[in-house]
């Protein structure tokens, strides 16, 4: 808690742990920081100094108050109260455990900052990500909570209408259910950040054979995408300039990096794959696309690498192919999906064409999707981007050749990214 105290460098004069709880650690606090305790006693005692608040002070100094979890935040206001009646500031509390029933919004009402040391979704997303307990564990427990802290909550309390705050279980595609189920994989957790901040689910598929094209296009459209997609082994000039700057570009424009390897091969073969030749994908790629034929072993390989900290933190399996005539049928898909439920921490999503699962826990990528043709000759399968987002129910579309060969990239990338979030929210 120190740490967070200087990290956070909070300014006070006194240390004030909230009773009783918590004043062995305010206790701890104030010798390690060499700073004074006060003490707010429970009830003021029926004799001698008959005060609540025990300790010299000055008034117009500032108390930071410790304590060890925080619910709905009444014992804090409680605390800040007595010390405001001496003429104390209080305007920053630390506590160990928030378990995010309210007792945040409660405090900023009254203008005061909660420092948490771990948060409720926090331990979920551990419990859940280390199959402690399952996802459908994880989502009772939040209800249950939610349900809590609605009954302890202050509008509740007067009598005012009741709200039922918690999700049915089934309504798992609500964004705020499925959020912290899609949390707990770390690059789901990355693309939903971007999701959410920039309202796209627009992936583009930038398949140019020139660096310089390349770089130029994801300068134009990246504030509109959560992702970029490259096939790096077309890319004629292919070397560690590009990385660096296409890795600047997905910083400053926020999206996620996604190489297009498809890989299928033996586990040690892809291992040197991922880390070695002319691409070293891994050092540069956050996800990466994984052919299940192999079977799972694949998986465990791309999981080694992704153990190395590199730029990796996920893969996308191949659930279906949008070109005609694809061997990758609904037995192949439900292969996959296999592969994939036993492989949460290395397979973050699936390619597709229709979802193969109704996991709420896996992102749907879908190519395949341009307004304005539906086939290119060669093959490639187009569909709408209403098709791909409501019929066919998922959450991605990778676009390439509607947004990269059209007469305005930016403007076709703005108005597909608008139009499948529009419809992404509304499902
Ligand atoms: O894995 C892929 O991204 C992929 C799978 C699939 O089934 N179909 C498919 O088109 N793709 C890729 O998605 C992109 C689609 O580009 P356009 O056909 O130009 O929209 C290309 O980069 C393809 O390699």
């Amino acid at each position: 808690m120190t740490d967070l105290i200087n990290k956070k460098e909070i300014d006070y004069d006194y240390i004030v742990g909230v009773p009783y709880a918590a004043l062995p650690m305010a206790t701890l606090i104030s010798s390690n920081l060499e700073a004074p305790m006060l003490i707010k006693r429970k009830e003021a005692k029926a004799y001698g100094t008959k005060k609540l608040i025990e300790g010299s002070y000055e008034t117009g100094k500032k108390c930071l108050i410790i304590e060890d979890v925080v619910t709905s935040g009444a014992s804090i206001l409680e605390t800040i109260e007595a010390l405001k009646l001496e003429g104390l500031i209080c305007e920053d509390v630390i506590c160990a455990l928030n378990r995010e029933q309210g007792g945040v919004e409660r405090l900023e009402k009254e203008g005061i900052r909660l420092h948490s040391l771990v948060s409720m979704t926090e331990i979920l997303n551990y419990l859940v990500s280390s199959d402690t307990i399952s996802a459908d564990r994880r989502i009772e427990i939040e209800a249950m909570l939610k349900n809590t802290s609605l009954a302890n909550s202050p509008t509740k309390a007067n009598g005012a209408t009741k709200t039922n705050g918690t999700k049915s279980t089934n309504d798992l595609w609500n964004l705020e259910t499925r959020k912290p189920l899609l949390e707990c994989n770390p690059l789901n957790a990355m693309v939903l950040k971007y999701m959410t901040l920039k309202k796209t689910n627009l992936c583009v598929a930038v398949d140019e054979t020139n660096k310089e094209k390349i770089l130029q296009t994801i300068q134009s459209i990246g504030g509109y995408v959560c992702a970029i997609k490259l096939h790096a082994d077309i890319i004629d000039d292919f070397d560690q300039s590009f990385i660096d700057e296409l890795t600047t570009l997905s910083k400053h424009h926020q999206f996620v990096i996604f190489a297009d390897r498809k890989l299928a091969d033996t586990g040690n073969t892809v291992e040197l794959q991922l880390t070695h030749g002319s691409l070293h994908i891994a050092d540069w790629a956050n996800v990466v696309t994984v052919h299940s034929v192999p079977g799972p072993p694949i998986l465990q390989s791309v999981l080694n690498i992704i153990k190395q900290n590199k730029a990796l933190k996920g893969s996308l399996l191949i659930a279906s192919l949008s070109s005609k005539g694809a061997l990758t049928d609904a037995e192949y898909s439900k292969k996959s999906l296999e592969m994939a439920n036993d492989a949460k921490n290395v397979v973050s999503g699936f390619i597709c064409q229709k979802r193969p699962s109704d996991n709420p826990e896996f992102l749907y990528w879908t190519p395949g999707v341009n307004e304005l043709k539906s086939t290119d000759g060669l093959g490639q399968q187009w569909r709408s981007i209403e098709d791909a987002i409501k019929r066919d129910g998922n959450d991605i579309i990778i676009v390439g050749r509607a947004i990269t060969q059209s007469q305005n990239p930016v403007e076709v990338a703005r108005d597909y990214a608008s139009r499948a979030f529009e419809l992404w929210k509304s499902r």
